[in-house]
C-alpha cells in the first residue's frame, strides 16, 4: 500500500473517502489525489532540509502534475515553482507563485517563453547551452532588463534510472558540458543582459540510488568554488529534483538521507540551495480509478480489460514501467491470485498496465485503482481512440471535489473545425483547385 491510500472498512479509501464513492459519482476511469499527501510530502521535504541547515527554497516541478489545484495546495504551502514552458509558467502564476520563486528550465525557450520569464520577474533561467545564454541576453537587452541566470551543468554523471529519463549523461540533449562550463560563465559575466546567479544540475527522473546525486552534487560543489574563487559572482545553487518513489519494490532514499548528501556536498559554499521535486511530490499522491469492462480467457493468457487506458497512464507503454494494482473491495484473504494481463481496449498491443500480474478474482464491473498515478499520469494523457479525458478529483481530509470534469465528446468535437471546402454548407458543385478542376 502507498502513502495514504489504505484499506478502511474493507474499501480502499483516501483518508476517510472510500474511492468507490468517487467512482460511482463521477464514473471512470478517473485520477484521484490527496491533498493531505501532497502537504505531507512537502513538509517532510523541506523539514529535512532545514534540519540539515540549508537555507532551500523548494521549486516543485510543476511538469509532474501541473493541474491549477496542485500547484495551489502546494503554493499555499510556501513553495516555489520549476517550469519549463510559458504554460507551466502562467499556471505557476496563478496558483499563486511569485515569480521570485519560479525557476525556468528546459532545453528549448522560445524568445517568447524568455519574454514571459522576465515579465514575470522569475528568479532566474536555467540555461543549458551557449546560444540560449546569448538568445536571452538578446531578449533582456531589448526590454531593458537583466536576466537572472543559473548555468545547467551536465556532469556526466549516470543517474542508474531508465534510459528515457536520465538527463546528466554527456549523450543527453542537457546541460552544458562540465568542461565547457567555466568559458561560458565567464561569458555570461560579461554580457549586459545577464545576472549570472548561479549554478544547476538535474541529472535524471526516479533515481532511487543516493550515489549518483553525491557525485553530481560534489562535481557541482567543486565547479561553483572554483569558478566564485575565479571572481564571478555565484550566489547560489540549484541541485535540481528526480528524487524517485517505490512503484513495486525499489527502495528510494529517505528525504532526511537525501537532504544529508546534498547538505554534505554544499553546506560549506554558505550559499541559498534550490530543490525540483516532482515525482516525490505527487507520484504516491495519486490514483487512477478504473472498471473492469470484460475478463477474457485466450489460450495462452488471461486478459482482464479495464476501461482505462495507454491513453490514460501511458507510463506502462512508454517505460515498462510497473504500478501497483489493487481492488478497490479488499479481496478476501484465501481469494486465489492469478496471473493475468491487465490491459486497456485501445487498438495497440502495448496498451496494458500489467503482465502476468497476480491479481484476486474479479469480474466485470469490479473497480481497480492503479497506483502511484499522481505524477506523470494525467498530464501525459492523449485522447487517442478518441478516448474523453479522465477527469481528476482532488481529497482533502473529509472533503472530496471534481477539479476537472470529464468533457463530452460534443465539446472535444467543437474543438475542430471544418475547411470552407468540408462545411456542409460549402457548395459542392464548385471545385476548389484547379487541379481538382482539370481533372474533373
Ligand atoms: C530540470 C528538471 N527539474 C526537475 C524535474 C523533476 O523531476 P522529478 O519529477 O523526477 O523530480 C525534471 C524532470 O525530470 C527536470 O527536467
Ligand atoms: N515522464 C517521466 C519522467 C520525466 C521527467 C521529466 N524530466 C515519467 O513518467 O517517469
Amino acid at each position: 500500500m502507498r502513502g495514504v491510500f489504505h484499506y478502511r472498512d474493507g474499501r480502499l479509501s483516501a483518508g476517510p473517502v472510500a474511492l468507490a464513492e468517487i467512482a460511482a459519482a463521477v464514473g471512470t476511469p478517473a485520477f484521484v489525489y490527496s491533498a493531505d499527501a501532497i502537504v505531507a510530502r512537502y513538509r517532510a521535504m523541506t523539514g529535512a532540509l532545514a534540519a540539515e541547515g540549508l537555507d532551500a527554497t523548494v521549486c516543485y516541478a510543476v511538469k509532474a502534475n501541473p493541474h491549477l489545484a496542485v500547484v495551489s495546495t502546494l503554493a499555499r504551502e510556501g513553495a516555489g515553482a520549476d517550469v519549463v514552458s510559458e504554460g507551466e509558467l502562467l499556471r505557476a502564476q496563478a496558483a499563486g507563485i511569485p515569480g521570485q520563486r519560479t525557476v525556468f528550465a528546459g532545453v528549448g525557450k522560445t524568445e517568447a517563453e524568455m519574454a514571459a520569464g522576465l515579465e514575470a520577474g522569475i528568479l532566474q533561467f536555467n540555461v543549458e547551452s551557449e546560444v540560449e545564454l546569448r538568445t536571452l541576453d538578446r531578449v533582456a537587452r531589448d526590454k531593458g532588463l537583466r536576466a537572472p541566470v543559473s548555468l545547467r551543468i551536465n556532469p556526466d554523471v549516470d543517474a542508474r534510472t531508465h534510459a528515457k529519463i536520465t538527463t546528466g549523461t554527456s549523450e543527453n540533449k542537457f546541460g552544458i558540458d562540465h568542461a565547457q562550463a567555466g568559458a561560458i560563465a565567464r561569458q555570461a559575466a560579461d554580457l549586459p543582459g545577464i545576472d549570472l546567479t548561479g549554478l544547476a544540475v538535474h541529472i535524471g527522473s526516479q533515481l532511487v540510488d543516493l550515489a549518483p546525486y553525491a557525485l553530481a552534487f560534489e562535481k557541482l560543489a567543486q565547479l561553483f568554488a572554483e569558478l566564485r574563487t575565479a571572481g564571478l559572482p555565484l550566489q547560489r545553487l540549484d541541485l535540481g529534483g528526480g528524487i524517485g518513489i517505490s512503484y513495486r519494490d525499489e527502495q528510494p532514499p529517505e528525504v532526511a538521507d537525501y537532504a544529508r548528501v546534498a547538505a554534505r556536498a554544499v553546506r560549506d559554499l554558505g550559499v541559498p540551495v534550490i530543490f525540483e521535486p516532482g515525482r516525490w511530490m505527487v507520484g504516491d499522491a495519486g490514483v487512477l480509478l478504473t472498471r473492469v469492462v470484460f475478463v477474457k480467457q485466450g489460450v495462452k493468457k488471461r486478459f482482464v480489460i479495464v476501461d482505462a487506458a495507454m491513453n490514460d497512464l501511458i507510463r506502462p507503454t512508454l517505460y515498462d514501467a510497473w504500478h501497483d494494482i489493487l481492488p478497490l473491495a479488499r479481496p478476501a484473504p484465501e481469494a486465489p491470485s492469478q496471473p493475468v494481463d491487465i490491459v486497456g481496449p485501445i487498438c495497440e498491443s502495448g496498451d496494458l498496465f500489467a503482465t502476468d500480474r497476480a491479481l484476486p478474482p474479479v469480474r466485470p464491473g469490479d473497480l481497480l485503482a492503479i497506483c502511484s498515478a499522481g505524477a506523470y499520469g494525467a498530464t501525459m494523457a492523449s485522447t487517442y481512440n478518441s478516448r474523453l479525458p479522465a477527469p481528476e478529483i482532488l481529497v482533502a481530509g473529509a472533503d472530496w471535489a471534481v477539479i476537472k470534469a470529464r468533457p463530452d465528446h460534443a465539446t472535444l468535437l467543437a474543438q475542430e473545425s471544418l475547411p470552407a471546402w468540408l462545411a456542409p454548407e460549402a457548395d459542392q458543385e464548385e471545385p476548389l483547385h484547379a487541379g481538382s478542376r482539370a481533372a474533373s
